[in-house]
């Protein structure tokens, strides 16, 4: 998983709190899976990339294709399946509707058990586990089911030499339960809602709001670049979750591709909490309760993590560093969705983080529109003291930009920017937009248990391979005291909850 390999990474490259930066001439490296070898194809074919056009996937081009970047070494993806930009009615089936089932009928009984939700087939693979599409035999309606192996969580190898054996698996526990502990008493139309948690003796069940329109990151697979209304429209989702995390004192910590599901009207909704931290000394009223095992403020984090395409140089230099470094992510994916590719690229993730630590500031191409070029250069900024402080500025009401004057964003309003010209934020961020309209990118769904925006390498994958065949005899391997850690994961939603969702 990203977070490990890239402490250990950070681990080699770091010494003493300092950073020895390395020569990016590694031996052995693919040249043609480079991004820069990519980038420069692109330009000596296509000067001047046409905002709607893609770089070509065809299988002769393979090594122009977008990767993984969690899994960058583990898996190849297969191009994408049916995402058109073309409006289609959606064909939503009864079991994903509401109205099956009311929550006074569910609570009848009570926790939830694996036995309840029958697997359907597979829509990704995590580092813990795989995320199953899954029916509810009761309400026969369809969720995602992430599921993490105990024994995994245990006995995960550890990387950094610089935490001791208990301290790492402290920390792999502090975010396995983060996930359920944020995401049970967050309510925001762009994060994906948890409906119930639950543990057997092998594996944590995590039952979340079924996402179908698929990963961003499938998505811009197909259309290689975006043009810059489409991409102001998902960065104006983002901003809005990301602003609400911040709200209430979370870091998000993981932005990417991979990350941002399409509803199935198109919006996008953001998954994968197990990066996420809530400050523990917080004192924001807005703020929710702590997850167990919270020591480090927000204001000063120190873990660190999160995907290096995406991630802030302060978090890479290991210096403390604090919600901001959202923003710069949100920085590298919006680049990355307008020009198919983050800022720093790479073989591997050394080269990828040795380049974010030695190069200035990433190259924004001169045809992007002046106010992109703007928006980019103040959210890209690698000292954080002169980053866009997003969270401070982010009002209607803030400083508005002066007409024609260049490279001012840092010092407005985020809402009022150019950028977001066309956006109605109270509409976006009360979640009328997304009940009422449908996003530029509209996924094709002739039938939801078909999970058709997921990669077929997940979605063919046989449904007992994915189950309980590899699982090790946990209760002959771990003693009584080790498995009592997971003690206190199980919820259910309240009843006010899934009967606004349902
Ligand atoms: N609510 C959902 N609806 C539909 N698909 C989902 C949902 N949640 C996750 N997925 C799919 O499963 C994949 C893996 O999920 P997730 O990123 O939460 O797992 P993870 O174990 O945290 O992964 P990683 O180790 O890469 O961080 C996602 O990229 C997405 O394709």
């Amino acid at each position: 998983m990203s977070i490990f390999s890239l402490d250990e990474e950070i681990s080699r490259l770091t010494v003493n709190g300092s950073c020895a930066l390395i020569d990016s001439e590694d031996d052995g490296f693919e040249q043609e899976l480079t991004g820069d070898m990519w980038h420069k194809n692109m330009l000596s074919t296509n000067p001047k990339p046409s905002r709607l056009s893609a770089p070509s996937t065809s299988p002769g081009n393979v090594s122009m294709g977008r990767r993984r970047s969690s899994l960058y070494d583990k898996m190849s993806v297969a191009t994408p399946p049916n995402t058109r930009r073309l409006f289609l009615p959606s064909n939503e089936p009864e079991s994903a509707k509401s109205s099956f089932c009311s929550p006074s009928a569910l609570e009848k009984h009570g926790p939830r058990l694996l036995e309840d939700f029958k697997p359907v087939r597979v829509l990704g693979r995590g580092a813990y586990g795989k995320v199953l599409l899954v029916k509810d035999s009761h309400t026969r309606r369809l969720y995602a089911m992430k599921q993490l192996k105990k024994a995994e969580i245990l006995i995960h190898q550890n990387p950094d030499s610089t935490i001791s054996e208990e301290e790492a698996l402290e920390k792999r526990l502090e975010r396995t339960f983060a996930e359920r502990t944020i995401l049970s008493e967050l309510e925001h139309p762009h994060i994906v809602k948890l409906f119930y948690t639950f543990h057997d003796h092998h594996k944590l069940y995590l039952v979340l709001q079924f996402i179908p329109g698929g990963e961003l990151f499938y998505h811009l697979k197909e259309q290689g670049v975006l043009d810059e209304d489409t991409v102001s429209f998902y960065a104006a989702e983002i901003s809005s979750a990301l602003k609400f995390l911040h709200g209430k004192g979370i870091v998000y910590r993981d932005l990417k591709p991979e990350n941002c599901l399409l509803d199935e009207r198109g919006h996008l909704v953001l998954t994968d909490f197990g990066l996420s931290k809530k400050s523990a000394n917080d004192t924001n009223p807005n703020s929710i309760s702590s997850a167990p095992n919270e020591g480090e403020s927000v204001e000063t984090l120190h873990s660190i993590i999160g995907t290096p395409e995406y991630c802030a140089p302060e978090i890479l230099e290991g210096k403390p560093y604090t919600q901001n470094c959202d923003w710069y992510s949100l920085g590298c994916l919006v680049y990355d969705m307008l020009t198919g590719k983050p800022p720093y690229t790479g073989a591997n993730h050394k080269v990828i983080i040795n380049k974010i630590l030695k190069d200035k500031t990433p190259k924004i191409p001169t045809y992007f529109s002046e106010g992109m070029k703007d928006f980019l250069g103040a959210l890209l900024k690698k000292d954080v003291s002169k980053r866009w402080d997003v969270d401070k500025l982010w009002d209607v009401d803030g400083p508005k930009p002066k007409k024609k004057k260049a490279g001012q964003a840092k010092n407005t309003s985020f809402q009022t920017h150019f950028v977001f010209r066309k956006i109605d934020w109270l509409k976006l961020e009360t979640g009328e937009l997304q009940q009422t309209t449908f996003g530029p990118i509209f996924p094709i769904i002739t039938d939801w248990e078909l999970a058709e925006n997921f990669d077929s390498e997940f979605t063919e994958m046989r449904l007992d391979s994915a189950g309980q065949a590899d699982c090790i005899d946990i209760q002959q391997t771990f003693k009584p005291e080790q498995l009592q850690v997971f003690q206190g994961f199980s919820y259910v939603a309240s009843s006010s909850y899934l009967e606004r969702h349902f």
